[in-house]
């Protein structure tokens, strides 16, 4: 589902990624490790066209992102749903209004069509009826997540991005947020990339773990192969979290 060769981007001076070569099949929770500044939200960027790569390909199901144009990005961008750290919920608008915001921007439905799917992805995050009405400030930060993961999958997208998800989330609602995570794949075959700086989370929820380092990746595959990855710097990542918590 989602292919990238040799893709490289700096900005002057400064090499951000050189050389990376991901390959995330169709279904599957592709999870990027790697220290803060090593370049896991630029690579996220050109994911969806937002960055231009210096050189590189970015294949998204099927097509090349690269050379798109604007109109060309816009349609190839109704495949993504997209999870941000903070959770990025409009204030000013309820629950449901939140939730169905992308139906009523890029779709024609129907207001019974709307409250259908609203309640469905709803649902499947786990959210009772009795939420729709309250705002974002009214909510805890689990729920909040839970919502931004409802509105991400409103549009039934292949494709949904994580940046950082369960950042500032006690532990309990980590588990929660990872719960809704594997939910959405399972119930919804999504393809699923998510940066995280929680080893434990990305264990949880991973089918592949790519650890990015000093613009390269330095191993990709299943968590167990990457928590027993022989690479000095992945060694001490890995070591620093399960050194402590075995
Ligand atoms: N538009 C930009 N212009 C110049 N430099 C940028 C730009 N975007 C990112 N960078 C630089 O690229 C590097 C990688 O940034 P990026 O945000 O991808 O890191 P990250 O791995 O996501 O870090 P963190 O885990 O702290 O969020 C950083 O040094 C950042 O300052």
């Amino acid at each position: 589902m989602i292919e990238i060769v040799d893709l490289h981007k700096s900005f002057g001076d400064y090499q951000v990624l050189t050389g990376i070569n991901l390959c995330v099949p169709e279904g599957n929770t592709c999870v990027i490790l790697g220290g803060s500044g090593s370049g896991k939200t630029v690579l996220m960027k050109h994911m969806i066209g937002l960055l231009k790569p210096d050189k590189g390909q970015v294949v998204i199901d099927g097509e090349d992102v690269v050379p798109m144009g604007a109109e060309e990005l816009e349609r190839m961008r109704r495949k993504f749903g997209m999870v941000f750290q903070a959770a990025a919920l409009f204030d000013s608008m309820d629950v449901f209004e939140n939730v169905a915001f992308p139906l009523r921007e890029h779709s024609q439905l129907s207001e019974q069509e709307i409250r259908k799917l609203v309640r469905e992805k709803l649902d499947l995050m786990g959210l009772p009826k009795t939420v729709e009405d309250k705002f974002p400030a009214d909510l805890s930060g689990g729920m909040r997540k839970r919502v931004g993961l409802a509105r991400a999958i409103v549009m039934n997208p292949k494709i949904v991005l994580y940046d950082e998800p369960t950042t500032g989330l006690d532990p309990i609602t980590t588990d929660y947020v990872d719960e809704m995570i594997l939910a959405a794949q399972r119930e919804l075959g999504i393809t699923s990339v998510v940066i995280s700086h929680d080893i434990a989370s990305a264990f949880n929820i991973a089918d592949q773990i790519a650890f990015l380092s000093k613009g390269i990746i330095l191993e990709q595959g299943p968590p167990e192969q990457v928590r027993a990855s022989r690479h000095p710097t992945v060694e001490v990542f890995m070591q620093t979290w399960f050194g402590k918590n075995d």
